[in-house]
């Protein structure tokens, strides 16, 4: 999926989180989104994929060269962040039947492949709720990288993650990330030494004439 935007700009209230953005993000291309707590990257990411509206500017979608609604934006795009809930009283199969009903996974990836891929196997009839929190987090992200969706975004990918897990998580990406634009929100290095391009929240924050 191509994100064109155009001035794009969001406020909250009376203050500007973001504004003036004009670049394009393009298939194959791995953007980091970078910026100290609270500087607007989850923020960015969000208006980036649709979910909240722009205060001003444009943004605007292509898959394959064809123009995709806003409102369809969610059927290419694949999410882990933080503060997205799991359905924690399903069990871990439960849970995966349920979410590939609305968000298919990549072609030849069946459940019991994502299991294994995601080292959960002894947690496959087990809820959700029970897993610790570096088992959720590598829930989340095999969800979202293994997601048939041409638009991934990760939000602070490696929370909750030890050493295995991250190194998990960057073989996984790497393995998931052809021809898919990725948007990545982060301040762990580790997370985003992959990625070919930058952006830099704060340079969206100076005082406009
Ligand atoms: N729905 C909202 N209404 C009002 N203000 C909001 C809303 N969502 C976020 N903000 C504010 O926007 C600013 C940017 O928040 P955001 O979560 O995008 O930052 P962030 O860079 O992702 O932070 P962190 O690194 O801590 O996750 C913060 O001041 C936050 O309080």
């Amino acid at each position: 999926m191509q994100i064109t935007t155009a001035g794009l700009g969001k406020r909250f209230q009376r203050d500007w989180i973001f504004r003036g953005l004009t670049r394009t993000f393009r298939p194959g291309s791995a953007t980091a989104v970078l910026g100290p707590n609270g500087a607007g990257k989850s923020t960015l990411l969000n208006t980036l994929s649709g979910q909240l509206l722009p205060t001003d500017g444009t943004v605007t979608y292509t898959v394959a060269g064809r123009a995709v609604a806003v409102e369809d934006v969610p059927q290419h795009l694949a999410y882990a962040a933080p503060y997205l809930e799991l359905l924690e009283e399903l069990t871990l199969l439960e849970l995966l039947q349920f979410h590939t009903r609305f968000k298919p996974l990549r072609p030849l990836v069946t459940l019991d492949k994502l299991i294994g891929l995601m080292y959960l196997e002894r947690g496959r009839h087990q809820l959700v709720r029970e897993f610790s929190s570096g088992m959720k987090q590598r829930l989340k992200l095999g969800l979202a990288l293994y997601a048939d969706a041409p638009l991934l975004l990760l939000d602070e990918p490696t929370t909750n993650l030890d050493a295995t897990g991250v190194a998990w998580y960057q073989e996984h990406v790497q393995a998931t990330k052809a021809g898919r634009t990725l948007l990545l929100s982060s301040n762990v290095p580790a997370e985003y030494a992959f990625c070919d391009e930058q952006l830099l929240v704060t340079d969206y924050q100076k005082p406009t004439a």
